[in-house]
């Protein structure tokens, strides 16, 4: 087998990244008996001039995966992690302007919560919130950033205010009008900061994820809801009208159905009261808001 490019072969090389994926670091801060405690998974994506290694097998322009992990572990120690996007920016930053083959550098971070222990609080035990987790993606080119933070698996539930009907029908319409349902989703949200360089100053990462995720949830938690496409375009919009740094979000929603029990057989009535959370399949409604002005640049699949 010839690793050669052969001028006969019909190919060539198209989009191409490489990296180490799920670099589980966690950081421990020690303020004498306080510890704070910062837990990421950490994907690295690089490309740049890397038709060698594919095509002839030079390894010369590659920085290996493994320096790549090194650096993840080096960086938290060096650099602390004050917040998921200001770690995943110092790396994009170091990988793309330390080396002449790379020239983006795609950083993904998951990032897991954990509360302190309470009441008596020991300054050095915590609980895994399992509530949700919390991601970024920052891109550099050399020249522009993207930041793309959110969050998934945040799952929310109304008990009523929710209604669905007035839609098409046609001979395979089964499914009935209500006016009162339960509305439950389990959200991905992603939302791409309108800040592009090194030149602006850098938006308070910690403080505005707590503030869009307050939002997301007054929004799910306040909206009458006609449908679920309605919901999501409360949601995103509350997010673009009182975060001015933020210009696009972008929404999953899986609609997780409660259907109501028939228990007429057991000779009980069910007034909204017993319901079967069905698995699958589900519903799934997606969409993006943006700021008046600005372009979609949120990825639609991923
Ligand atoms: O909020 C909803 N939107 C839909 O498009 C839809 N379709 C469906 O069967 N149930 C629902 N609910």
């Amino acid at each position: 087998m010839t690793a050669e490019p052969s001028p006969a072969r019909p190919t060539r090389l198209g989009q191409n990244q490489y990296g180490k994926a799920e670099v589980r670091v966690v950081r421990v801060v020690r303020d004498g008996d306080t510890h704070h405690l910062k837990d990421l998974s950490v994907s690295v994506a690089l490309s740049g001039a890397m038709e060698d290694v594919h095509l002839s097998g030079s390894n010369a322009a590659v920085l290996t995966t493994d320096t790549t992990k090194n650096t993840v572990y080096a960086f938290a120690q060096k650099h602390g992690i004050e917040s998921a996007e200001g770690f995943a920016i110092l790396l994009a930053r170091h990988f793309v302007t330390s080396q002449a083959s790379i020239h983006r550098a795609r950083i993904r971070v998951e990032q897991y919560a954990w509360d302190r222990i309470g009441p008596q609080e020991t300054g050095h035990s915590f609980v895994r919130d399992a509530r949700e987790t919390r991601t970024t993606e920052v891109t550099f080119d050399g020249a522009h950033w993207q930041v793309v933070s959110g969050l998934k698996d945040m799952v929310v539930l109304n008990t009523t205010d929710s209604e669905f009907r007035g839609y098409l029908k046609d001979g395979y319409t089964t499914l009935p009008e209500t006016r009162d349902r339960v509305l439950a989703t389990e959200v991905t949200a992603r939302w791409r900061f309108s800040w592009s360089g090194d030149d602006q100053p850098e938006p308070a990462w910690e403080e505005t994820y707590p503030q869009v995720r307050g939002h997301l949830l007054a929004a799910f938690a306040e909206t009458y809801s006609l449908s679920l496409q309605q919901t999501l375009y409360s949601m995103g919009a509350r997010v673009i009208e009182r975060t001015p740094g933020v210009d696009e979000v972008r929404l999953s929603l899986p609609n997780k159905h409660h259907f109501l029990v028939d228990l007429e057989p057991f000779g009980l009535k069910n007034d909204n009261e017993v319901y079967y959370a069905a698995d699958r399949p589900y519903g799934l409604i997606e969409g993006t808001v943006l700021r008046e002005g600005a372009e979609a640049a949120i990825p639609v699949t991923d």
